[in-house]
């Protein structure tokens, strides 16, 4: 079961997340030289990136990826790299390297190879992964009822290619395996909404009804959630 960290607004679970994350990449770049984040985007992680940003971290030693990626333009308002620029890659923090998960190919599919051979770069484990969640119980972009939620669930490939059903754009995700093999898996969620599907996840049920269940009901990786009542 995951451990919880309840606060009653999204800026103080921001806060305390920022410096949970910042402290866990300190001892990792102190054990091992070099540390990874996986973020996630949409909403939900802006004020913990902005806080993140201003951590004392040393930023030369970090790696900053993300958990997927919409296929759009980075200038894209919908880009979840640009989120990432925006708010974490700020001041000192634009020191760190940043790994995309967009490419110039024509779409998804076709930039997939791509991506792989970066993500194959990277030193793995991952550090930590910062997840999200919709409102559909949707985690990274692994969507129910999307044609490709099968592979993401049991591919033991690091990324998939994913058409959401239900929402816009082609995208690149991190598949369950990717997630589950990280040091550290973060949830953020926020407002009643969210605390609803979460609960309802937390009850139990199948992983394909709602995804984020493959980071919930399991017990290979630690699991942090910070839930923000507004
Ligand atoms: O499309 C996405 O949605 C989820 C949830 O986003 P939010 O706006 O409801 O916080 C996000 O975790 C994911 O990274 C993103 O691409």
């Amino acid at each position: 079961m995951p451990t919880e960290h309840l606060f009653q607004t999204g800026g103080e679970a921001a806060a305390d997340l920022a410096r949970r994350i910042a402290i866990l990449l300190t001892e990792a770049i102190a054990q091992r030289g070099v540390a990874t984040l996986a973020v996630s985007g949409g909403r939900s992680p802006r004020p913990v990136l902005e806080a993140l940003s201003k951590e004392p971290i040393d930023w030369t030693k970090l790696i900053v990826t993300l958990v997927d990626e919409r296929w759009v333009d980075p200038v894209s308002a919908d880009s979840n790299e640009r989120l990432v620029r925006e708010t974490l890659l700020q001041g000192p923090a634009a020191e760190a390297r940043f790994v995309p998960m967009k490419t110039h190919a024509a779409d998804a599919y076709a930039g997939q190879a791509e991506v792989e051979q970066a993500f194959a770069a990277l030193p793995w484990p991952l550090d930590i992964v910062l997840l999200g969640m919709g409102d559909d119980g949707h985690t990274a972009s692994l969507f129910p009822q999307a044609a490709e939620l099968a592979d993401g669930l049991s591919s033991p490939a690091r990324i998939i290619s994913v058409t959401p059903p239900a929402a816009p754009h082609q995208r690149l995700s991190l598949t369950a395996s990717a997630i589950l093999a990280s040091r550290h898996i973060f949830l953020q969620i926020g407002g009643a909404a969210k605390k609803a599907v979460y609960d309802r996840a937390l009850a139990g049920g199948p992983v394909e009804e709602l995804p984020i269940r493959l980071a919930l009901l399991q017990d290979e990786t630690s699991v942090e959630v910070w839930i923000a009542e507004s």
